[in-house]
């Protein structure tokens, strides 16, 4: 059996000691690598340059937030983490095609991305859209071995492919992107802002909670709360990197910061200041914190704590 660096104690009868939230988030960025690892298709016949494109990005270190929200929604109503996998390494897999095209030249046009060269950089332009496209196809792969392996409920595999296809497509993130890009043209209110912030963004998080919910066979009000929870959490998300794009520091940021004015972006800060901003995804926050306290989970603990945790990142 794989051994994990930040795997839990144990004490002397056996039972696994509660972790610190940065040694438990360690932990399950470990479980979510590995998954990543047997996932990718390599017993497969492929193109050897497509299989190190794939993998470049997916293991460039990023901080895996996706797909811990897979697994803490998932443990927060009772479900089993080890079920939980696929999915979380599905979404992660979706979230990183999404920065491989988000960084290329005809988009935000990058050269740095989680501290390492965009992969356009390293492998062209051409061989970056295809990862994307991979990474984005083989998504569906992993999300349907929730059920192949582990025996999640064909019925909830069905509504978890179903949202992600609705969030991660023309009504989710991708809608939200081409508002971005069409954003910089000039937007003029708050509203559209945060129709692109709850689509770029907010949809890939919404999905990793729903989908961690449906994993641990959730009810409607449980679901109704996870996605206050994701929506709250999701818009908070942006608006902090909307604010660390100003205010944070590259190096533990792994990109370069500045670039939402270099590129004429309208964002959180520019509509309402920086100290509004930051009160914003405070009252966000709390917005979150209150779902889970009135979801009726199983536990709250983890949630509680990666909401705060959230609202205090740096990178
Ligand atoms: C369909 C596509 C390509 C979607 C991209 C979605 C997305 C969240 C990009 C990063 O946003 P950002 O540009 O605000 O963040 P960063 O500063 O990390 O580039
Ligand atoms: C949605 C945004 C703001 C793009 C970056 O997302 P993350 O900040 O989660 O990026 P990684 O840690 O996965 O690189």
């Amino acid at each position: 059996m794989t051994r994990f660096e930040h795997e839990p104690e144990k004490n002397s009868e056996g039972e696994t000691l509660r972790q610190s939230l940065e040694d438990y988030i360690a932990f399950l960025g470990d479980l979510v690598s590995h998954e990543l690892e047997v996932i990718l298709p390599t017993q497969w016949m492929v193109p050897e340059n497509l299989q190190q494109a794939m993998k470049y990005s997916l293991m460039a270190g990023g901080k895996r937030l996706r797909p811990l929200l897979v697994i803490i929604a998932c443990e927060a109503l009772g479900g089993s983490r080890e079920a939980a996998l696929p999915v979380a390494a599905a979404i992660e897999m979706v979230h990183t095609y999404s920065l491989i095209h988000d960084d290329l030249p005809a988009m935000d046009n990058d050269d740095y991305r989680r501290g390492k060269l965009t992969n356009h950089k390293v492998f062209g332009e051409a061989t970056a859209i295809l990862a994307g496209d991979a990474l984005l196809t083989h998504a569906f792969y992993s999300v349907v071995q929730a059920s192949r392996k582990f025996g999640v409920p064909a019925e909830s595999v069905l509504s978890i492919v179903e949202d992600l296809a609705e969030m991660a497509g023309p009504r989710g993130m991708v809608g939200g992107q081409i508002a971005d890009m069409e954003g910089e043209q000039g937007l003029t209110d708050l509203e559209q802002l945060k129709y692109i912030h709850l689509h770029k963004t907010g949809d890939l998080i919404i999905f990793s909670l729903l989908a961690g919910g449906r994993i641990a066979g959730a009810n409607e009000h449980q679901l109704e709360a996870l996605h206050k929870f994701g929506t709250a959490i999701g818009l908070a998300f942006q608006i902090q990197d909307d604010i660390l794009d100003l205010v944070g520091d590259e190096g533990k940021l792994g990109k370069k910061t500045g670039s939402d004015v270099k590129q004429h972006k309208v964002t959180y800060p520019y509509f309402i200041g920086l100290e509004a901003s930051r009160e914003e995804v405070k009252q966000l926050t709390e917005t979150a914190r209150n779902a889970v306290l009135n979801g009726g989970f199983h536990d709250n603990q983890r949630m509680l704590e990666i909401a705060d945790y959230l609202m205090a990142r740096d990178h």
